[in-house]
């Protein structure tokens, strides 16, 4: 391998204690360990050993409803500083909202996580889709999608001048449609360089701000062509706001269950799936379609009334909603089948092998489809540890990944060609 092939780039979704609805009833693991450090730091220390570039932490600032299963909901920002102190190379990536915080004091703490893990850190920039977060902020109403993201592109562009200005102590003046102030961080830029930005909206407005601003972009897929467009449209906007075509870098959601064999990854599914009602998959499919499903009959398919329904609108998210009425309409699943996958969040879900899954990872990478991917873990800490001794390896051989870190910061590490 030539040194300065591309590779592909990992990060891992850590979802509490695993992506699987019933991943909190694995023996391997207690439901208690979504809020012990130490779980977070066993997690970390088992990525960077297969050298991923980051793990991804999402979030909503809301309580976690208490009759669903356990999930992550302590804040990122305070997980990555344990984290980060029990590994020294692996990177973080954390989620706070535009619409919900402040930028001058957010602007603060993001860049405080830059220096404190030496260059290792990135801010996933979301607006935020929840009434129930909103509400505690205050805020009855969601704002329209196209105002939360008018405040996105404004509240990054400020964040990213209040960066750029740390070493300088010259006071950042804005005056924008939305924000105002006058401010410098006081902090001296130590490490140098900057978080990086992820962004994670699928809709028009998602993509636009994507290209305006993101140096990373979340997305979700199910088929090649269409991840290829999104890729596209991405870098259009990229290159319209004078930006290089290619610095967003473009990592899809793939969440996983791995087996040594297609039938050991089949049955371990199957186990799994089967240890939790669908009722816990049949709330995220309610809130991503913008339906009541409560009368559904999980045997057959969505009845055409309420795919018009979710057609019309609706929803927490116009990329998760458009890429599940396609594979509604063109393969007309049952409820029970959406469900199956759904348990990933829509996410595109593979089974199989290590070579299994280092061929499609190769196929999406090869193809323009993917700069990357954004991996979930079905359980923690069998899947992670999996894809860490079985699949970095295989991907290591054809040459797509790298065989130790080198001296980037978060930020290189994803413009690396
Ligand atoms: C992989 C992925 C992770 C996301 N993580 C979060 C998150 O942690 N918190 C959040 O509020 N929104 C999250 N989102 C939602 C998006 O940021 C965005 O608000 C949502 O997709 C609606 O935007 P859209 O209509 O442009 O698709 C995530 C989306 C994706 C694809």
């Amino acid at each position: 391998m030539s040194p300065d092939a591309r590779r592909l780039t990992i990060n891992v979704n850590v979802l509490g204690v695993g992506q699987r609805p019933a991943a909190w009833r694995s023996p391997d693991i207690v439901p208690e360990a979504i809020v012990d450090l130490g779980h977070w730091q066993r997690v970390a220390r088992l990525a960077e050993r297969g050298l991923v570039d980051a793990i991804f932490l999402a979030d909503r600032p809301a309580i976690t409803d208490p009759r669903s299963r356990p999930v992550q909901y302590l804040d990122p920002l305070v997980l990555v500083p344990a984290m980060a102190a029990a590994t020294e190379r692996v990177g973080f990536v954390a989620t706070a909202s535009t619409t919900l915080n402040e930028p001058v004091e957010l602007a603060r703490r993001l860049f405080s996580l830059h220096v404190a893990t030496g260059g290792r850190f990135a801010w996933n920039a979301v607006t935020t889709w929840d009434v129930e977060a909103m509400r505690n902020f205050g805020i009855e109403e969601l704002p329209e999608r196209a105002e939360r993201y008018d405040r996105a592109e404004e509240f990054v562009q400020a964040v990213r001048a209040l960066w750029d200005a740390a070493g300088t102590r010259e006071e950042v003046r804005h005056r924008g449609a939305r924000l105002s102030f006058d401010a410098s961080l006081g902090i001296d830029p130590v490490v140098p360089g900057r978080p990086a930005v992820v962004q994670a909206g699928g809709s028009a407005a998602g993509e636009r701000l994507a290209g305006r601003v993101a140096d990373a972009v979340y997305s979700i897929a199910h088929d090649p062509a269409a991840s290829a467009a999104h890729r596209r449209a991405v870098q259009a906007h990229a290159a319209a706001a004078g930006r290089g075509a290619d610095e967003p870098r473009v990592y899809p959601g793939l969440a996983l269950v791995i087996g040594s064999t297609e039938r050991e990854a089949g049955e371990r599914f199957e186990h799994w799936e089967h240890q939790a009602p669908p009722t816990y998959s049949l709330r995220e499919l309610e809130k991503a379609l913008g339906l009541d499903l409560s009368d559904v009959d999980l045997e057959r398919p969505l009845p055409d009334e309420l795919v018009r329904e979710a057609e019309a609108g609706g929803g927490w998210s116009e990329g998760y909603r458009r890429v599940l009425l396609a594979r509604i309409r063109d393969e007309r699943p049952t409820v029970r089948a959406l469900l199956r996958d759904f348990g990933g969040y829509g996410q595109r879900f593979l089974a199989g092998t290590p070579e299994r899954i280092a061929d499609a990872m190769q196929e999406w990478f090869d193809a323009g489809a993917a700069d990357g991917f954004n991996v979930m873990i079905d359980l923690f800490p069998s899947g992670l540890e999996d894809l860490v001794d079985h699949v970095v390896p295989v991907l290591q051989r054809r040459g797509l990944f790298r065989r130790g870190y080198d001296d980037a910061d978060l930020l290189g590490r994803f413009r690396r060609p």
